[in-house]
C-alpha cells in the first residue's frame, strides 16, 4: 500500500471511530458523550471497588434492611450509573407510557407535565421534587407550570449536573437543587405549595418515612403526586419466574425491596394524607412503557462495544464496563416485568394534606 492509500485508510478508520464513539454514542442531541463517562463523584481508579461494594449489599441483605445504610448504597449506585443514564437515556431518569406518533422525548415530557397538572399549582408557587436526579422533570415542570421547583437528591454528582443543566436552560432562578436525604429534609414545616416524586421513593427503605416527611413540609391543603414502582396484582410470590424478574429489577436498580400496589394508598393514609386518586398509568389504553427499552437492544450492544473500547484505551474507568453490563441485564428484567404485567413503574397516587392537618 502506498503512503497516500495508507493515509486515506487511516483517516477513514479514525473518522469511523470518532463517529461510532462520539456521535452515535450520544442519546440526545445535546446529551452526554461516551468519552465523558465517569464514576460520578468516585475517582476513576475506585469505580470497580465501588461496583463490588454495591453488590456486597445484596450478599448481606440484612444491611439493606437496615434503613440507615440505604442512602449510602443508593448514593453509590447513582455515582456509578448517572453518566450512563444521561448518555443512553437522557436527563429524565424515568419511564413513560409510549404515545402513538410521538417521540420518546415528547412522551417523557407529557408524563412529567401530567404530574404537575394534577397538582393544580399556579405560577410562582413553590413545589418540591423529591428525588430529582439531574433535573429533567424539574425543568419541564418549571417551564410548563411557571412554579418554582426545589429538587432534592442524595447524590452530590447529580446536584452538580442538575445545576449545570438548569443554568444552560436559563432556569437557574426557577429551579433550585439541594443535596440531601428525602427521609430528613432540610426544609421548614408547611413550606411547599405542592410536591411530586417521579420513580424515586422506591429507593426508600420505608415508604412511611418519606411520605411523612413530604407531608410535614407541605402546606395544609397542598397536593402531592407520586409515580411509584410496585408489583401488580398479577405478581405471585410463589412463581419462580416472577421472583427471578422482581429480584433482577431490585438488584439492578438499587431497591431495598419492591412494594406491592395495594400498600401505597394504605401508607399514604397512615401518615395523614387524603387519597384523591390512584391509578396504574401503564394500564391500557396506555402504550407499553417498556417498548423504548426493548427497541434499544441493538443500541445497547453498540454501547457495550463503545464502553469496552473506551475502558481499554483508558478513557473511561475500567469499572464502567461492569456497570454497563449490569444495566444491560436490568433492561431485560424490566422488559420482562412489563411484558408479564407483574410490575409497573408508574403506579400514580395523588394525595392531599388536609386543611385541618392532625398534629404529627
Ligand atoms: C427509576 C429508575 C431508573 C429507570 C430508568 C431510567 C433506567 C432503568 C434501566 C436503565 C438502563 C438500562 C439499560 C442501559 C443500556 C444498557 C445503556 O447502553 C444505555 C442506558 C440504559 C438504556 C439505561 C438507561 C436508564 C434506565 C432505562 C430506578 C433506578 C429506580
Ligand atoms: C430514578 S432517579 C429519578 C430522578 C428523577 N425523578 C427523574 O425522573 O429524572 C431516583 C432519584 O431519587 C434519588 N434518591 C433516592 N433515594 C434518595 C434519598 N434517600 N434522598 C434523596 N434522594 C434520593 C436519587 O438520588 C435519584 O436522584
Amino acid at each position: 500500500m502506498d503512503t497516500l492509500s495508507l493515509f486515506f485508510t487511516a483517516s477513514l478508520v479514525a473518522f469511523g471511530l470518532y463517529w461510532f464513539i462520539c456521535i452515535l454514542g450520544s442519546a440526545e442531541q445535546k446529551g452526554k458523550s461516551a468519552v465523558h463517562l465517569s464514576g460520578g463523584s468516585i475517582s476513576a481508579d475506585k469505580v470497580s471497588d465501588n461496583y463490588n461494594q454495591y453488590w456486597s449489599f445484596f450478599r448481606r441483605p440484612k444491611e439493606i434492611e437496615t434503613a440507615d445504610k440505604v442512602p449510602a448504597f443508593v448514593d453509590t449506585f447513582y455515582n456509578l450509573v448517572t453518566d450512563i443514564y444521561e448518555w443512553g437515556w437522557g436527563q429524565s431518569f424515568h419511564f413513560s407510557p409510549s404515545l402513538p406518533g410521538c417521540s420518546h422525548r415528547d412522551a417523557t415530557r407529557a408524563h412529567e407535565e401530567y404530574a404537575v397538572d394534577l397538582l393544580n399549582v399556579s405560577p410562582g408557587s413553590r413545589i418540591l421534587d423529591a428525588g430529582c436526579g439531574v433535573g429533567g422533570p424539574m425543568r419541564a415542570i418549571a417551564s410548563h407550570s411557571g412554579a418554582r421547583v426545589v429538587g432534592i437528591t442524595i447524590n452530590e454528582y447529580q446536584v452538580n449536573r442538575a445545576r449545570l443543566h438548569n443554568k444552560k436552560a436559563g432556569l437557574e432562578k426557577q429551579c433550585e437543587v439541594v443535596c440531601g436525604n428525602f427521609l430528613h429534609m432540610p426544609f421548614e414545616e408547611s413550606s411547599f405549595d405542592g410536591a411530586y416524586s417521579i420513580e424515586a421513593t422506591c429507593h426508600a427503605p420505608n415508604l412511611e418515612e418519606v411520605y411523612s416527611e413530604i407531608y410535614r413540609v407541605l402546606k395544609p391543603g397542598a397536593l402531592y403526586v407520586s409515580y411509584e414502582w410496585v408489583t401488580t396484582e398479577l405478581y405471585r410470590g410463589d412463581n419462580p419466574e416472577h421472583t427471578e424478574i422482581i429480584q433482577g429489577i431490585e438488584r439492578g436498580d438499587a431497591l431495598p425491596g419492591l412494594r406491592s400496589y395495594d400498600q401505597i394508598a394504605e401508607i399514604a393514609r397512615k401518615v395523614g394524607f387524603e387519597v384523591l386518586k390512584e391509578k396504574d398509568l401503564a394500564e391500557p389504553p396506555a402504550g407499553p412503557w417498556w417498548s423504548r427499552l426493548k427497541m434499544g437492544r441493538i443500541a445497547y450492544w453498540r454501547n457495550h462495544i463503545v464502553v469496552t473500547v473506551l475502558a481499554w484505551l483508558g478513557i473511561a474507568p475500567k469499572g464502567v464496563v461492569d456497570v454497563h453490563e449490569m444495566l444491560f441485564k436490568t433492561a431485560d428484567f424490566l422488559t420482562r416485568g412489563g411484558e408479564t404485567g407483574i410490575f409497573t413503574p408508574m403506579h400514580m397516587i395523588l394525595c392531599r394534606k388536609p386543611e385541618q392537618a392532625a398534629a404529627q
